[in-house]
This record gives C-alpha cells, structure tokens and sequence, in this order.
C-alpha cells in the first residue's frame, strides 16, 4: 500500500487514477495537520505549500513530489536531490489559463475595467473618469517567451500589437515562426508601451523589473507580472508608480503571498489577482491528472516523463534501458563489496546498443549501486551523482566502438586508494544478463545471490580443495566459473552458492598456499 499526500487543493477529478486505485491510501489535509509525515511515499502540491529541506527531512519515507502546475519555486529541489527524492511538475496542463488570464488582465489595466466596475456598483457613472487606451497599433514587450509567453505572444498579434520580445534563449527560427521581434532587454524597455515578465523566478530573473531596468522604460509605461512575485521588484514599482513614470500595473503574483505590501495594492492604478493565473476548471483538471498518471507509474515503477531532476525518458526508451539499468546497479554493488577501501574515479564505457541509449541514467544507476554500499542514507539515481561528488569520488563516461565482439558491452574501471577493480558485463536478450571480464581474467557468469569470488595460482588441486572447504561448510555450489591469463599463472574462480559465506569459510580458504584471496559479494 502506497500513501499519497495532497497538501494544496487539486481537483478531484483529475486525482481519480490515484484516489480509484486500491493500492493507494491517499490523504487530503495541509502538511501543517498532518502528524505521521514519515509514511508518506508521495506528495502532491501547488503553490502553497513549501517543500522546504526540514519538511523533506521530515518524510523520511518520501520518493515523489509532484507540483500540479509548473513553478516549482516553492520547492526546495536542491534538497529533494540530496534526499532521492524525484521532483515532477506539469509543465502545460496551464499554459492556455495562464496566457489568458494575462489577456484578460492587460486588456482590464488599460480600460480600467475593475476601477470602473467598483465605481458603478457604487452608484456612480463617471464615464470620463476611465479614458482607456487602445492594444491595437502598441508594442508588447514579452520578457521570456517559453510555453506562456509565445501563447500571449499569438493573442497579441491578434490583436495587431507590435511584439517585442527578450528571452536569452529564443532561436531566430523560433522568433520568426512566431513573428515576434527578438530583442535585447535594453531595446524591450526603451520601445514596449506594456510589458509583460513570463520567466520562472531564479537567481537571475529576481528583480529582473528593479529600480535600474524600470527607469529604462518609457514614460506611462504598463507593466504585468502573471508569472512570481519577485522578477518585478515591489519596491521599485511603488517608486516608479509615486512618480507617476509607471501608468499601471497588473500583477497577479506577490513577493509574499498573501501579499503584506498594502502600500502597493492601495495605488488606484494597481489591478491585482490573487494568483487566479491557473485557476481555471479546464488547467486545474489538466494539472491534476497530469500529475497524478505520472505518481501512479512511479509508484509502479515506471519512467515519468515530467521530472525536474531526473532524466526524462519515455516508456519506449525506458524499457530499452531497464536492462542495462538493472545489470549497472548490480555491477557498483560488485565493484564496491570488491573494493572495500577508498575509490577516487570511477569510469565507464558503453559499447555497442547500450551506447545509443541514455547512458547517463546508467551511470547513475551504477553510481546508486556502488554508493548504497557504503552511505547510510538513501541512494538512487537521483542523487547518486551528487552524493558521488560529496564524497570526492569523481566519475566519466565514454563511448567506445565496439571492440569486445559483444553486442552491447558495459566496462567498468574503479581506481581506489591501492588498487584497481574493472569489470565488463553484457545483457544478451531472452538469456540475461552476463559478467565477461574480471579484472582482466575471461569468465562468464550471472551476477546474482551469494558470489565466491577466489584469487588463486593456477595449479591441480586448488579447484578441489575450495569444493572440499565449501562441502564441509555445508555450502552447495550452484554454479562455478574459473578464468585465468596463463598456465600455472594467476586465476580467479566465481562460485554462486545457495547458502551464505561466513568469515570462518573465507579463513579456512586463505590457509592454502596457493589461494591468494577470498571474498564473498551479495548481488
Ligand atoms: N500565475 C500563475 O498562476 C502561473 C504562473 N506561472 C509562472 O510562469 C512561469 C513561466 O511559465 P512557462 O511559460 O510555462 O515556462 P517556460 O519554461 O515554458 O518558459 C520560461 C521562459 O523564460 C525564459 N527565461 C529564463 N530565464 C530568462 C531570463 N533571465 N530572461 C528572459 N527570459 C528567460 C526561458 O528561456 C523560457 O523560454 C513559470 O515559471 C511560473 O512561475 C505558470 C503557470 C501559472
Ligand atoms: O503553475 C504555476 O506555476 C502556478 O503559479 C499556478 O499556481 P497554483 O497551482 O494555482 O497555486
């Protein structure tokens, strides 16, 4: 039984995949009113509520945050990472909401629909008192033109407005495709007769719209904020808008919300919502079964599609991966219980049709394997790399022509403190998965249960005498592999057994001359 925890209102609808499913035990009260946050598996937000690094250290149980909606400011995804916890979001269940309400908000600013709708409820008709201007024949600066943006961008040329355009990331084709004027910053202040912010709130955007850029505007200029509070700086709006420099202003998000800063709202060219942006029945119900398909195949092990700090991948291509996914996580297990010291870099090379896929979730499925042997807290693929990092453990992968005559081949080298350990494995389909090399020694067996792996001279008898200790332990040998570079040289001997290996096992083995090491592997 899976338990899901919806803190923020999200439409029920839209939750049925999850709230029909027997599996699923889900909750719908506020983190606040919530006193077992320990044994939750996942949890679904808006904006509302904080997922701050206290509340993630809180649910320890915790595998998926999912934010019914696109900004994830409110989540501490830093920590999430830390912690293995998966971020998802919905990146355009609320797209067409958002656009329009920044419509329907530009067109109320500049004929003062809300002032003059107050003022004929209150018994007045003062039609000169609301003067409005025309969009048709204005410029329209867009800052960020991502999903939102290029959305309001389409309306506004609709409406025969001149679009201007800054975002850092906008190709020339898309521009054109668009019809917009791709600009720098500089030029959409100086020219646009209204602007409009559609970027996600980052170090870089926060106060993008301050005290310097607002000055740079044209004088009655109009300004919007649809997308956070924060890219349009509070402060500098109050300065601009006592000057009288800024005309009006539309926001529908607040540095705090609610918002504290009355002396704002109490300007009569200030139209404010409260953050109404995705509020609409079609984006709520979109956001909502958006997010919940994608808790359900997590919780069942699938690929989601939407992650913040996962790769993204498709079913198609997950399933492609799976495979090579299983067989790397089992390879760090190896390479770690093997290495038992230090390890400084670790480097993997994929060969073959492993190579076209995305091998980076493979490493870190490999790195997820090597760490959780040796880390206490919880290891996957989401902060596998980080944790990697943490502990100075620097990792690289490369792509090889196929050289070992596999069709798909995984090489894997650890350098440690005083030694080095490589393995290469191969997954051949309808048969499994195999390890070909060990330390440069030939072998084929399957990676899986209690591994003996023996160091040993290559001489009569020795094979005998591991069978004879084995025996006499009560261990039976479900499978045995030796592998070896010369006659009479160096050899290595892999025994799968069905019972496990105790420290007593090991000792009665290195007794013998010719053993020069002996260590058991779980897989
Ligand atoms: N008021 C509301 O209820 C809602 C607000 N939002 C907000 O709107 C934001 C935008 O949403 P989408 O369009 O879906 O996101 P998006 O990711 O599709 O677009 C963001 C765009 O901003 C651009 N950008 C990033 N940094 C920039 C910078 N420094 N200067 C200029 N452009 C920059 C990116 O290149 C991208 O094109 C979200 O991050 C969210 O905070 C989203 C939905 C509802
Ligand atoms: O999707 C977003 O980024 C939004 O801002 C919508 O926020 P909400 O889900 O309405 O609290």
């Amino acid at each position: 039984m899976f338990h899901v925890l919806v803190s923020d209102s999200i439409s029920n609808d839209g939750l049925a995949p999850l709230l029909n499913d027997e599996n699923i035990n889900v909750v719908q009260k506020k983190v606040s009113e919530v006193d077992d946050l320990e044994k939750y598996d996942a949890l679904l937000v808006r904006s509302a509520t904080k997922v701050t690094e206290e509340l993630l250290q809180k649910m320890t149980n915790l595998k998926i945050v999912a934010r019914a909606g696109v900004g994830v400011d409110n989540i501490d995804v830093e920590a999430a990472t830390k912690y293995g916890v998966v971020v998802i979001n919905a990146p355009d269940g609320n797209t067409i909401s958002t656009a329009e309400h920044t419509f329907a908000m530009m067109a109320s600013l500049v004929r003062h629909i809300p002032q003059a709708n107050v003022s004929v409820k209150s018994g007045e008709w003062n039609r000169s008192a609301f003067l409005g201007t025309e969009l048709y024949g204005k410029s329209l600066g867009i800052i960020g033109l991502g999903r939102i943006g290029s959305e309001i961008a389409k309306r506004a040329k609709a409406f025969g407005m001149n679009v201007l355009v800054f975002d850092p990331f906008l190709t020339k084709d898309r521009a054109q495709k668009l019809g917009v004027n791709s600009c720098k910053l500089d030029e959409v202040l100086a020219q646009a007769d209204i602007i409009t912010v559609h970027t996600p709130l980052t170090k870089e955007t926060r106060g993008l719209l301050g005290k310097e850029n607002i000055g740079k505007t044209k004088k009655g200029v109009y300004l919007l904020n649809c997308a956070r509070g924060g890219i349009i700086d509070e402060e500098a709006l109050i300065h601009y808008l006592e000057i009288g420099h800024v005309k009006g202003v539309a926001l529908d998000v607040f540095e705090v919300e609610p918002p504290v800063n009355r002396k704002l709202l109490d300007f009569e060219q200030v139209i404010a919502t409260p953050h109404l942006g995705a509020s609409t029945k079609e984006a709520q119900l979109n956001v909502a079964s958006q997010v919940a398909e994608e808790v359900l195949k997590f919780l069942n092990g699938k690929p989601v599609t939407n992650s913040i700090n996962l790769p993204t991948l498709t079913k198609d291509i997950f399933d492609k991966i799976q495979p090579f996914y299983k067989l790397a996580k089992k390879l760090g297990q190896l390479a770690s219980q093997y290495m038992k010291e230090p390890v400084q870099h670790i480097g993997i090379v994929y060969e073959g049709t492993v190579a076209e896929l995305e091998t980076s979730f493979i490493t870190k499925a490999f790195l997820a394997g090597f760490l959780g042997e040796r880390v206490d807290s919880t290891v996957n693929e989401v902060n596998a790399g980080l944790i990697a990092k943490e502990r100075g453990i620097s990792f690289s992968e490369k792509i090889a022509s196929n050289g070992s005559g596999y069709a798909n081949c995984i090489a894997v080298q650890v350098d440690g403190d005083h030694r080095t350990f490589s393995v290469k494995a191969t997954y051949i389909p309808n048969y499994g998965e195999r390890i070909v090399d060990l330390n440069g020694f030939d072998i084929d067996f399957y990676p899986a249960g209690e591994v003996l792996y023996v160091e040993h001279i290559d001489k009569p008898g020795v094979i005998g005498r591991v069978g004879k200790v084995l025996g006499d332990h009560g261990v039976n040998i479900a499978t045995m592999q030796v592998g070896r570079k010369n006659i009479g040289g160096e050899a290595i001997m892999v025994l799968t057994c069905d019972k496990l290996i105790d420290d007593q096992l090991i000792e009665a083995l290195v007794q013998f001359d010719d053993i020069v090491s002996a260590k058991t592997i779980h897989l």
